[in-house]
């Protein structure tokens, strides 16, 4: 990490560190006061955009073939990194092996895409941070239709055209209904742990 004073704060983003077996220790072992944010959106969605994501890098087969190892069956393929992340309580479990909770902020990602200088907020008052980011600073709905972007001298400055807001495939509703069946009872243990209901389906 980078050497800061004492008026600023160092902001490191690692996606993987959620799912990384080492890493709650050696966080804490670096600094124990360490603040995490987690960025949380339905798994199912989650999933597939790390598909659309994956599919950039290499050919993939249908997002249902990926998901499912027998559609029939509606057997969900739990050993794809992309469905497995997407079992938010068995990973915070792993760090709150480690961390207490008041030292972890989970952010809504559908909202903060919805409301993000609301969301922002949170962010700022868990990092014990003055009020400072508003409404103001956005442009919403700039990217896509849908997406909120920077507004920095009045103009947007958006997120990657390249890396964000992919198309998603139409996936089947069997396949959709499938999985939500499947995140659900881990989803609602996920709501408990942390004590918010974040409405997945
Ligand atoms: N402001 C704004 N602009 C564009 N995209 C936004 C924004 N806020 C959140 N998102 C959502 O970010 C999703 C991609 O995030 P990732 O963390 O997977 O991206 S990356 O791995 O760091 O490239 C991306 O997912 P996909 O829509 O599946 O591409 C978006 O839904």
């Amino acid at each position: 990490m980078p050497v800061t004073y004492k008026d600023q704060i160092t902001i490191e983003k690692t996606p993987g560190y959620f799912v990384t077996k080492d890493a709650p220790r050696r966080i804490f072992a670096m600094d124990p006061a360490t603040k995490l944010l987690l960025v949380v959106r339905d798994p199912v969605t989650r999933s597939i955009s790390d598909y659309c994501q994956a599919a950039t890098k290499h050919a993939m087969r249908p997002y249902e073939e990926m998901a499912l190892l027998d559609e029939s069956l509606g057997l969900v393929n739990t050993s794809w990194g992309a469905i497995k992340i997407g079992v938010y309580a068995k990973h915070i479990d792993r760090w709150l092996q480690v961390f207490p909770l008041s030292q972890i902020h989970i952010v809504d990602g559908e909202r903060l895409i919805e409301q993000p200088a609301q969301e922002l907020a949170k962010v700022e008052n868990f990092l014990g941070l003055p009020r400072f980011i508003n409404d103001a600073h956005f442009y919403l709905r700039g990217f896509k239709g849908k997406f909120p972007c920077l507004l920095r001298d009045g103009r947007p400055h958006c997120l990657g055209e390249k890396t964000k807001g992919r198309d998603h495939p139409v996936v089947k509703e069997s396949v959709l209904e499938r999985l939500r069946d499947f995140y659900r009872p881990f989803n609602a243990k996920f709501y408990q742990i942390v004590g918010k209901n974040f409405g997945w389906s």
